[in-house]
């Protein structure tokens, strides 16, 4: 009978491990199968946070410091990725997004950005309707050190709007997306038609060659004045209007929302000629700017200056701590050097950066508490003491420095919010009794009860500082909620009522095992009054609280079960790990579904495709779309942008091969646009495009427009002002095979809405929304104008005469006027870059009225920048790894000499 019992146990047993081992063992091949990203290299990802016109944003944390970080996925295959990381990664700059590291995998590139909490500049607009004056002066003070900050490395950005700013959590302007950026040293005068309708200057619109600063600023421009009167300058429901408004009319400047300083500047940013913009510097020094503008123009000169004096770099006592950390703890010191030194946004530069970011955050989140610790350890010191005293501030300052070490490494592990250490343990030494400085202001909620014989405070909570203590109420929640919970279980396996501390109790699995010396701050008086505010009133109750010697030596007590780790007293449910995969689980299981038209859209995996099928069948668009890589005007614009500027992709400049008469013109302050028999065409008188009205207006036909229309629209209409037949009779004619990025084309003309030859249909506005979809959900005054908000890069042959530039012996020009004989041939030749070896300075002072050379500021770009640029790259230790010169690229890139190796990394810094 017994063994019959016994075997049958032991069956039950097998059973029960059996079906263990089976669980596991399919939760293991579900995670293999399944589609679900959780991890990206370093980084865990929880939750998606945006959608650009390439990919998903996702918010993610690095696993090995639990910074947070942005995501940015492009496809691997769009070429204006390499132009966004080629660029940003040079850029190191507070107010500019960090671009700490690029993953490539098999089919994308994940670009991994600083965080920027506090969403964009746009949103913050919406949510002010107007930005207050003082606001207004400080965040485009940083918006335009950026801008001066790129200028000065000669890049332009290309897409300033109030969308590409972003707000930290301090509420500082990030300037990001540098998908359109393109350096402008080899090329003064730049072509590709590129940005967003209602930020583009005049010369933009109207297709002209441009100076690439000059149109940055008018964005500047019209980004201040949108901030300043909640309304955009050159507003209207269609492109067409948009584009007549930016060239003839006169934003209104309404008294009572601006100054006369801030009108001053204005008009010179909007200054429909180029040559009277005013240069970065000038804008920065500004009186509308005052105080911010100079200091931001200093500090950006600064930072400028050592940034091109490489050799600061890594000596200062952050950088110099950090290494020595890093050594210490086993790293190869020199690798990260090396790819910091190299910007190769590999994981150790991004770890690199990331600790440098998280030293400052923590140096600024602790100073005032190591302030106070310093002082409260040196009145220790320095007081007169019994010996009774020293020898227990000894042991005190030793258990305090011990436990605090404890405390970070608690930190470090436990970095997220729910997961901060409980283990009581010595915050700081307090002062003197008679020390002015221990106040009764000091006495917090966070302060333990004061050991009257040594002056000493002990904390409950050591780690966390009042404020976010505070800040983080519902972790006290969490835990009083543990405690009651571990009361339970204790009553229920007869365990008394008395809580220990972390350091000197340890949980398993839910157990609270018992310290012999049941002193903790914990301990409950109190019956079922298990929230901490009870714990605490109790502590204060007590008598006498243990002195850090006595936490030390009950420390080193553990009970046998316990680490006594802080960790270990988790609840499961407040472990970090659950916690964030139950976010992310969320998030997947809301991402997956959450497929609006406009995410849709812009997806590439499978699932997307099928909804962007269905998005595009409501959308009554042939479904065969949504098969080919998403359409978008960016995109596309990219392939021609990438092209023009850099040929590498096969692309190429078209041709402009419409009929001259439609060419837009725009002579005497008249412009295709002003066509007197279309009375919408005709000018009307500056009205102020409040923010009411864009709410009807975003209700009305705007937002319905701009849903019905997609960035394939928009790319058709761009399209159909460059050569609208060459691609294909390219393609027929099995032309140059690196003409290969042309299916674009034929995309669009799957789409029907290729037109024929003869249309006149680039005329005609796009109500596109562009990748904008997602605004269009916003109740904003800027979704009135969303037919103006599309990112556009349009490719249209020069509007210099050519022949002009040929008989002038310039080198460009004669790559144009190649192009125009021989579209084929421009493929490899036809870009931007062209004249690289060449300057253009011929052209520059003798084509075009705005030129370099009638300009102090652009003439010293044109005649010095050639040098300087490279200069810069060579001086600066690879600040600057490459411009479009893949051979500089290697050079930075192999150069071993540029490579400085820094004594510290023998020594010790801090000695
Ligand atoms: N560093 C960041 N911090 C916080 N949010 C970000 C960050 N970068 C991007 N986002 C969010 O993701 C969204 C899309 O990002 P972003 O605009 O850079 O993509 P994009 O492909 O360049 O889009 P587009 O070209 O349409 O502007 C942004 O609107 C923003 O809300």
């Amino acid at each position: 009978m017994n063994n019959a019992a016994a075997i049958t146990i032991t069956k039950a047993e097998q059973n029960n491990i059996k079906a263990i081992i089976g669980t596991s063992y399919n939760k293991l091949y579900s995670q293999f199968q399944s589609d679900e990203l959780c991890d990206v290299g370093n980084y865990k990802i929880l939750n998606q946070i945006g959608e650009g016109s390439f990919g998903k944003v996702y918010l993610a944390c690095h696993k090995l410091t639990h910074h947070k970080v942005v995501l940015k996925t492009s496809d691997k295959k769009d070429p204006n990725i390499v132009r966004e990381v080629f660029y940003h990664r040079q850029f190191n700059y507070p107010h500019i997004t960090k671009l700490y590291e690029v993953i490539v995998t098999e089919t994308k590139v994940w670009m991994v950005l600083e965080y920027c909490s506090g969403k964009e500049l746009y949103d913050h607009l919406l949510k002010m309707k107007r930005i207050p004056i003082n606001q207004c002066i400080e965040l485009f003070s940083q918006i335009c050190g950026a801008v001066y900050y790129a200028h000065s490395l000669n890049c332009v950005h290309r897409d300033l709007k109030l969308e590409n700013i972003l707000l930290d959590k301090e509420g500082k302007a990030k300037l990001t997306d540098f998908g359109f950026t393109r350096e402008c040293m080899t090329k003064s005068l730049l072509e590709t038609v590129c940005g967003t309708t209602v930020y583009m200057a005049p010369e933009l619109t109207e297709r002209k060659m441009y100076d690439g600063f000059k149109i940055d600023i008018w964005a500047l421009g019209v980004i201040l004045y949108t901030m300043m009167t909640g309304s955009m300058p050159f507003d209207e429901e269609d492109q067409v209007k948009i584009k007549w408004k930016i060239v003839n009319a006169t934003p209104d400047y309404n008294s009572s929302v601006i100054t006369e300083d801030a009108k001053d500047l204005l008009t010179k940013l909007l200054s429909k000629d180029p040559i009277n913009r005013p240069t970065m510097k000038e804008i920065l020094e500004h009186p509308f700017l005052r105080p911010y503008g100079s200091t931001i123009l200093k500090e950006t000169d600064a930072i400028i200056l050592k940034q091109r004096d490489g050799t600061s770099r890594f000596h200062s006592k952050k950088e110099r701590r950090l290494l020595k950390m890093l050594r210490r703890s086993g790293f190869d010191v020199h690798a990260i050097k090396n790819s910091v030194i190299k910007r190769k946004c590999d994981n150790l530069s991004g770890l690199w950066f990331l600790l440098l970011d998280q030293q400052n955050k923590n140096e600024h989140s602790l100073r005032p508490r190591r302030n106070k610790s310093v002082l409260s350890v040196r009145n220790v010191f320095d007081g007169p003491k019994t010996s009774h005293e020293t020898e227990n501030s000894e042991g005190i300052i030793r258990t305090s420095l011990e436990l605090t070490k404890v405390a970070s490494i608690g930190k470090m592990i436990n970095k997220t919010a729910d997961t901060i250490s409980l283990s009581p343990i010595i915050q700081h030494v307090s002062h003197n009794k008679n020390d002015p400085t221990d106040n009764g202001a000091s006495k917090t909620l966070m302060d333990g009860p004061v050991n009257k014989t040594n002056n000493i405070r002990i904390s409950s909570m050591p780690v966390m500082r009042e404020n976010s203590m505070r800040k983080n109420n519902n972790i006290f929640k969490k835990f009083s909620d543990f405690f009651k919970q571990k009361k339970y279980l204790n009553s229920q396996n007869g365990l008394t009522d008395e809580f220990v501390g972390t350091d000197n109790h340890s949980t398993d699995g839910g157990s609270v095992t018992q310290h012999s010396q049941s002193t903790s701050i914990f301990k409950k008086t109190n019956g079922d009054k298990g929230d901490l505010e009870n714990k605490r009133k109790s502590q204060s109750m007590r008598p006498k609280s243990k002195t850090a010697a006595e936490l030390k030596a009950t420390k080193k007590v553990e009970t046998p079960r316990g680490k006594g780790t802080t960790r270990a007293s988790f609840p499961s449910e407040l472990n970090s790990t659950s916690y964030e995969q139950s976010v992310v689980k969320r998030f997947k299981s809301t991402t997956s579904s959450d497929t609006s038209r406009q995410a849709s859209l812009l997806n590439y995996d499978g699932d997307s495709l099928r909804v962007i099928r269905s998005s595009y069948s409501d959308l009554k668009v042939s479904p065969k779309l949504s098969e080919v890589r998403p359409l978008s005007n960016v995109s596309q614009f990219s392939n021609d942008t990438n092209t023009s500027d850099y040929s590498t992709d096969g692309n190429t400049t078209f041709q402009n091969s419409f009929d001259s008469s439609a060419k837009p013109t725009l002579k005497h302050g008249n412009s295709q646009y002003s066509l007197n028999s279309n009375p919408d065409l005709m000018v009307k008188p500056p009205s102020s495009r409040k923010y009411l009205r864009r709410n009807l207006s975003v209700r009305s036909e705007a937002s319905s427009a701009s849903e019905r229309s997609s960035r394939t629209d928009s790319f058709y209409d761009i399209t159909t002002t460059t050569t609208q037949i060459k691609p294909f009779s390219r393609n027929k004619d099995g032309g140059n095979p690196k003409d290969s990025v042309l299916p674009h084309f034929s995309v669009q003309k799957s789409n029907g809405t290729w037109p024929s030859p003869n249309s006149n249909k680039y005329m005609l506005p796009r109500r596109s929304s562009l990748g904008r979809r997602r605004r269009s959900k916003k109740p904003s005054f800027l979704n009135n104008s969303q037919p103006g908000t599309d990112d556009i890069i349009r490719e249209e042959s020069s509007s210099v005469d050519d022949d002009s530039d040929i008989q002038q012996g310039n080198f460009t020009s004669n790559i144009q006027s190649n192009i125009l004989e021989k579209p084929d041939d421009i493929i490899v030749e036809a870009s931007d870059n062209d004249g690289i070896s060449l300057p253009n300075t011929q052209m520059v002072g003798q084509s075009h009225s705005f030129t370099k050379t009638s300009n102090p500021e652009l003439s010293r770009r044109d005649v010095s920048g050639g040098s300087q640029w490279s200069a810069f790259n060579n001086d600066s230790k690879s600040f600057i790894t490459g411009t479009e010169d893949e051979g500089s690229i290697e050079n930075a890139d192999n150069e071993e000499s540029e490579y400085h190796e820094d004594p510290e990394d023998h020594e010790d810094p801090e000695d």
